[in-house]
């Protein structure tokens, strides 16, 4: 008899907790709008940019540290030569709320568990809980988020960069570089490419109307330090299209992570591989060990699923070890070659440099430096150590040059 009432009162117990927990469940949700961000998603980064702009949070005591600049694989070595300069957001630990116009929010982040896929900082997510507001207000968090962080994005270009676990990680957003920066001969070819490429972002109905894929690639090769990646930069800057930068010597990628992260990148972008000649130096070299194929990447560069509307650009030191499939017309489209300095590039980029510096001094460099002798990178590297004196900087360049 005992027996029987511990059991009915265990029933009485247990249904008496299910009903207050649906009574609870159905008056939260009449209640509380929530609205959750996944890593994996650009709203992610408007929110948690919006978030730490926003007074009640930076008032705040407690923060965690997030940067988006997590990861800098050897492709990003070079775009991020220029300039170190991080985007760090500083963002409320744990459960934090915050008052926004009339309603009381409660902001939560997680981290998901190995079993979510990705790497740990795409398993993030931020719930954003609206206490008594509707869908509506919910939705204008998330526009004037998306507003303000298009507008502080607007003159920067933003780098991803394939990383281990094949995603792309945006290593940084940066200034754009004006495309004036890049020195390459003769000068008018830098204009020439960028109103190339304008033409070809503008043409989507021109091209579909001749049934031809609306694809355009670059190849850029020469020697290392000529000015191959700032030149992309730059365009990417012009053109206000973010960079994806995938580096084909990784051991990681394989034929169907390659294709997953081009079909990953933005609808509008340039695509960047990088010294292509170290990954294909001929069709047969790879790929016993399950990497990446020769026909795998020029599957998913211009295959029936291959993407449309972005701009392909490969830089190589090597052009002659290229297979002749991987830039045959249709691939690559434009061929552009660069040298070391030419006499007017040393004028050009001396006196962009020092820019107070007289014209008997750019003479004196220009006369130093034999044409085809030094990358810009090595003029550029020596003009640092003496940013402040252009004579010490002209004597180092001999002492240079007497030694090569
Ligand atoms: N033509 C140029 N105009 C202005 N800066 C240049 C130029 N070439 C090189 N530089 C400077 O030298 C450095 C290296 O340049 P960059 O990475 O563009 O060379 P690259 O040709 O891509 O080299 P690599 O073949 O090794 O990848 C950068 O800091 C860049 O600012």
């Amino acid at each position: 008899m005992g027996g029987i009432a511990v059991v009915l009162a265990g029933i009485g117990v247990t249904m008496t907790r299910k009903i207050g927990k649906a009574c609870y469940d159905a008056v939260f949700r009449q209640l509380v709008l929530s609205a959750e961000f996944n890593s994996r998603d650009d709203s992610f980064r408007w929110i948690i940019s919006w978030l730490s702009e926003h007074p009640a949070v930076s008032d705040g005591k407690q923060f965690a540290v997030f940067t988006s600049l997590r990861y800098l694989g050897p492709a990003g070595r070079d775009l991020d030569r220029d300039e170190k300069k991080e985007d760090v957001y500083l963002l409320p630990t744990g459960w934090t709320m915050i008052r926004h116009k009339k309603h009381w929010l409660v902001v939560s982040r997680e981290q998901g568990d190995e079993k979510s896929g990705g790497s740990p900082k795409e398993r993030e997510t931020l719930t954003i809980y609206i206490i008594g507001g509707s869908k509506e207000e919910l939705l204008s968090i998330v526009r004037e988020s998306r507003l303000a962080y298009e507008a502080k994005e607007k003159s920067r270009t933003s780098i991803f960069v394939a990383d281990e676990y094949s995603s792309w990680n945006k290593i940084a957003s940066r200034i754009s570089r004006p495309l004036d920066s890049v020195v390459i001969w003769p000068p008018e070819r830098a204009q020439w490419i960028l109103n190339d490429c304008v033409r070809f972002m503008q043409a989507e109905e021109w091209y579909a109307s001749r049934g031809i894929p609306w694809r355009r690639g670059y190849l850029l090769y020469g020697p290392p330090g000529t000015g191959k990646t700032s030149l992309v930069s730059a365009l990417a800057g012009e053109l206000k299209l973010p960079i994806y930068v995938v580096s084909l010597s990784s051991s990681k990628l394989t034929d169907d992570s390659f294709a997953e992260l081009l079909n990953g990148s933005a609808p509008r972008c340039i695509l960047l591989l990088e010294d292509v000649d170290a990954a294909f130096r001929d069709r047969h070299a790879k790929n016993a060990s399950g990497g990446l194929t020769f026909s795998g990447l020029l599957n998913a560069i211009d295959g029936v699923a291959a993407q449309e509307g972005r701009l392909l650009f490969m830089t190589t030191n090597h052009r002659e070890l290229l297979d002749p499939a991987l830039i045959r017309p249709g691939r690559v489209d434009v061929d552009v070659r660069f040298d070391r300095c030419a006499k007017e590039q040393v004028g050009l980029y001396v006196r962009s440099f020092f820019r107070d510096i007289t014209d008997d001094e750019v003479d004196a460099f220009v006369e130093a430096v034999p044409s085809g002798t030094l990358s810009i990178a090595q003029l550029q590297a020596c003009l640092l150590r003496h940013r402040d004196s252009p004579p010490k900087a002209l004597a180092e360049l001999r002492t240079l040059l007497s030694s090569m």
